[in-house]
């Protein structure tokens, strides 16, 4: 019998219910203290206030190189009245650390004394008690708390509490944790997937969390989707650990058992929050150890060990709850989201000017290199349907601003060619990156009226007058912006490896044996496409699969590679990519267009830089179908007559 029983709980609730469950357990006390060598101590959490051992200094000492003097024998110094001191007897020389003698209390600095022959000193202003003392307790008194208890030690904390004569401490122990990835489709890193198998992955970006969390990660071996197997190794990761992540088997597949073994184990508290990614979480326990099963998908399993287990691991440590630093951004896209459901989405972060700008990444919760690009998360709200472009929304920051304030956001239409910008600029800029904003050709020139990236690419045809991209910005942006080329790149009929069925030109696709698919409406590559069709006379009637929509070069392009079609229209860099062959069909012009305002802003001057150079020119060639030659050449200034590149 299969029973599928997924719960929809509000996030916060499911939370709180679950965290306090444990506590009613008695679950999540701070684990106990043990003694342990200061040196390695770093990262760890005090089980107990650390007091000093001795005062730091613990002895008078002077702070400056010079002699030690009695202030009252110099209060009479003026210049016009120098006051002469015979050494070894008014005053002595130290050395800034050297204990003060007895009989002094002040030193003066070397450069105030003048130095005369009979080990006589002349010195013609005053000093004053205790001057360039360090006096006895000055950094620490003995006795004194120097470190509080349950408190994460950094690196100076692990110098003071030397300084005070201390060399163990009692820290916390760390939390042990097990994770245990599950799936009979998953193999070892390192071997070849055959199809429907998966490489696993998870169990190393998990256990890299739990260590950054400051646990102490045990993995253990892939377990088969079994339901005995995967119960066996929850009971004993049970005994040997303080919590237990169960990896994947956690939604309503034929052959997901984690809960229903958590069940007969101990208890499943929650299975299913609102939250996506990660509905399908699993928070229970066994005995007083916690035990969550995170969905299969990396994304799912990566945030919900953050929503979930983090907490847990902190409370283990004797951490406070910690929230993530929060800042506002604006919405460089609309985003749709469901109602009901909590959405975290993985943003990239870019200033420009006044404004943070959040660029969405890529929402499938198995799209872990969203994870791996992003600068921040956005939440929408359960109660929300989405947000607008241009809306301010509040991001938690996983970098510093500072770096973000290094990155160069692109919006309008992708271009393989900014990757290559963007790789030229961390090679040469060190902290410096670009964070591309795919909103289309003509979304990323509306943007730019707003100033909400620091330039966009376009390839727009003008289909009255053959040109490309002044037209628009000329609509859209007035005398705001100017034009600067990046490259030619081909255009032109993807098909099978061979050419199977001789398809020479667009005519070719009129033929009766011959299936097409297209890319979307208002996409650049469709506009051309409508435009040669028009040009040559072609009825797209007569085309088939012209309806059938693709939204990008590269999933056009697969959609030829698997034979679901017979050829699109794409770019070569996309054929190449996925070995297919390559009709030529036109050049286009991809230019970037950057507001005024910005042409003098550091970031813009670095790109300026790297497309105008040798080698951003050979790597663009090396992807096939470009022609960068010209890339950096200003193609249409505002006030000037037009002019092509
Ligand atoms: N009918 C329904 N189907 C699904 C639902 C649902 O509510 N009803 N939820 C979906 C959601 S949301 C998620 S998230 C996934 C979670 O599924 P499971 O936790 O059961 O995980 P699997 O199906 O076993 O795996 C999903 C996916 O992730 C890959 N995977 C698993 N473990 C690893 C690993 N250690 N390393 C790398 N990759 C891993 C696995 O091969 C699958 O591709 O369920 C949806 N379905
Ligand atoms: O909720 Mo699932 O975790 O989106 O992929």
């Amino acid at each position: 019998m299969r029973r599928v029983y997924l719960e929809n709980k509000e996030y916060q609730g499911a939370r709180s219910e679950f965290v306090a469950q444990l506590e009613q357990l008695g679950a999540l006390e701070p684990l106990a203290g043990k003694l342990m060598p200061i040196r390695d101590s770093l990262g760890m959490v005090t089980a107990e206030a650390v007091v000093s051992k001795s005062s730091v200094p613990h002895y008078h000492a002077s702070a400056m190189d010079g002699i030690a003097v009695r202030a009252e024998d110099t209060y009479q110094a003026r210049e016009t009245n120098p006051v002469v001191l015979t050494l070894d007897e008014d005053a002595v020389e130290v050395d800034t650390g050297d204990p003060l003698p007895s009989q002094f209390n002040a030193v003066i600095m070397v450069e105030e004394v003048q130095f005369i022959d009979n080990g006589k000193v002349e010195i013609i202003a005053a000093a004053s008690p205790w001057q360039h003392v360090r006096a006895i307790g000055e950094d620490m008194i003995k006795g004194e708390v120097i470190i509080p208890s349950n408190h994460t030690l950094t690196a100076p904390d692990l110098g003071a509490v030397i300084a005070g004569g201390i060399k163990d401490i009692e820290v916390r122990r760390q939390p042990k944790v097990a994770v245990i990835p599950t799936g009979s489709e998953l193999v070892p890193p390192g071997e070849t997937p055959a199809r429907g198998e998966i490489v696993e992955f998870n169990s190393t970006m998990l256990g890299g969390l739990f260590t950054q969390w400051g646990a102490l990660v045990t993995t253990f071996p892939i377990i088969k989707d079994k339901y005995e197997l995967i119960r066996d190794a929850m009971a004993k990761a049970v005994s040997e650990n303080d919590i237990v992540i169960v990896n994947a088997g956690s939604s309503a597949g034929r052959e997901d058992f984690t809960a229903a073994a958590l069940a007969e184990l101990g208890n499943v508290v929650t299975h299913g929050v609102a939250i996506k990614p990660g509905k399908p979480v699993i928070l229970g326990y066994i005995d007083k150890t916690p035990v969550i099963g995170v969905p299969g998908y990396p994304v799912s399993a990566a945030l919900t060990a953050k929503l979930f287990v983090y907490p847990l691991v902190r409370a283990l440590r004797g951490q406070g709850t910690a929230e993530g630093e929060r800042v506002k951004a604006l919405l460089s896209r609309s985003l749709h989201s469901t109602l009901g459901m909590e959405e975290f989405v993985r943003v990239r972060l870019g200033q420009v000017g006044e404004k943070l700008i959040a660029a969405p990444l890529g929402r499938g919760a198995g799209v872990i290199t969203s994870l791996v690009k992003a600068d921040g998360m956005l939440v929408l709200d359960r109660l929300s349907e989405g947000r607008l472009a241009g809306e301010t929304i509040m991001v938690e920051l996983f970098r510093d601003q500072a770096e973000i304030r290094r990155t160069l956001m692109i919006s309008g239409s992708h271009d393989m060619t900014l990757d290559i910008i963007d790789s030229i600029m961390r090679e040469r800029y060190l902290g410096y990156s670009v964070a591309s904003a795919h909103v289309g050709s003509l979304g990323g020139l509306v943007g730019l009226r707003d100033v909400e990236a620091h330039c966009a690419g376009t390839h727009l045809l003008d289909p009255a007058s053959g040109e490309y991209n002044i037209t628009y910005v000329k609509q859209h942006l007035q005398d705001k912006a100017l034009l600067v080329h990046l490259t030619y790149r081909e255009q032109g009929l993807m098909v099978a490896p061979g050419n199977p069925k001789g398809i020479k030109n667009l005519r070719s696709l009129a033929q009766e044996d011959i299936v097409f698919i297209n890319r979307q409406k208002g996409s650049g590559t469709r506009v051309l496409l409508d435009f040669r069709l028009k040009e040559e006379g072609i009825d797209p009637r007569q085309i088939q699969g012209y309806r059938r929509e693709e939204y990008t070069h590269l999933s056009a392009a697969a959609a030829v590679a698997n034979g679901a079609a017979d050829a699109a229209l794409g770019i070569r860099a996309a054929a190449k990519a996925l070995g297919l062959d390559f009709v030529p069909v036109d050049r286009e012009r991809y230019d970037i267009c950057i507001p005024r305002q910005l042409m003098d802003t550091p970031l813009i001057a670095k790109m300026l830089e790297i497309i105008r150079s040798e080698e951003f020119r050979r790597r663009a060639k090396a992807l096939g179908g470009y022609d960068a030659s010209n890339s950096g050449s200003i193609i249409w200034l505002p006030g000037e007559e037009d002019q092509d590149a």
